[in-house]
């Protein structure tokens, strides 16, 4: 049997007075690549935010990689990487200068080394001397999974990594998160609304609705449990409106 990477006990977050992630019971198998589902303001990157420390639950208990998300914080934030919708970085520094910044903040011993290994898995190789400035969205997005995996974390959070890409850049993304799932290991917690991207990448869903978990299940077994109707769009939609509310 597989290990758990992620189990959420009625996690819940209210900003000020509004419920914005309600008694979550979620869990997220090692290996797996996960797709969170919902349409805008469901909660998706609230729940993203909670798993990796940002924000602190108002109620309920999360362990990721077997940590308490608010007693062991720290070593939930070593074991982890994130990929956020709107990553920075410094436009005028180098590739190479930015990787080594994130790489010294998240305490690497040897950042060259590990930099450059980060490099060649990226297909980054000979880009190291180049601005940021010069880097078109989609290879700023894979610069973010570079800086998101320096330290080597066996848990990576994705919130919309292929929104706003070009076909090219979505498919360049799409395989570099099935390498590092199938080649390194590495389990993917994954928020999208991309459901073609969901068919493709994904090992298992779950679906938010104004903050409520409305679903959860294996890719597969959903496309079987719902064969005959129709795409995965046709699905979401289904379960999305005969769900109670
Ligand atoms: N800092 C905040 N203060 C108050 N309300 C917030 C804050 N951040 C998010 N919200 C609200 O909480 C709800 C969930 O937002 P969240 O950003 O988690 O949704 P999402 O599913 O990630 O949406 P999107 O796909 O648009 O990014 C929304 O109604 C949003 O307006």
């Amino acid at each position: 049997m597989k290990a758990i990477a992620i189990e959420t006990h009625d996690l819940s977050l209210v900003y000020g007075a509004k419920p914005a992630v309600k008694s979550l019971n979620l869990t997220v198998k090692t290996g797996e690549i996960f797709g969170l589902l919902g349409h805008n303001g469901a909660g998706k990157t609230t729940t993203v935010s909670l798993l990796t420390t940002l924000l602190t639950p108002t109620s309920g208990t999360a362990s990721v990689l077997g940590h308490d998300i608010v007693k062991q914080s720290r070593a939930v934030q070593q074991s982890i990487g994130y990929l956020p919708e709107n990553v920075q970085f410094y436009d005028n520094m180098t590739l190479y200068e930015n990787l080594e910044y994130f790489g010294k903040l998240s305490g690497l011993k040897n950042p060259r080394k590990r930099i450059a290994e980060v490099l060649e898995l990226l297909d980054f190789t000979g880009h190291d001397n180049e601005r940021l400035a010069t880097f078109s969205k989609g290879m700023r997005q894979r610069v973010g999974i570079a800086q998101a995996i320096l330290h080597k974390p066996k848990l990576l959070f994705l919130d919309e990594p292929t929104s706003g890409l070009d076909p090219q850049g979505v498919k360049s993304l799409r395989d570099l998160i099935l390498k590092l799932n199938k080649e390194l290991g590495i389990t993917i917690f994954m928020n999208t609304h991309l459901l073609s991207e969901v068919t493709q990448t994904c090992t298992s869903i779950g679906i938010l609705r104004s903050g409520v978990l409305i679903y959860q299940n294996s890719l597969a077994d959903t496309l079987k449990r719902f064969a005959g109707n129709g795409s995965l769009e046709d699905i979401y939609l289904q379960i999305d409106t005969t769900t109670e509310r």
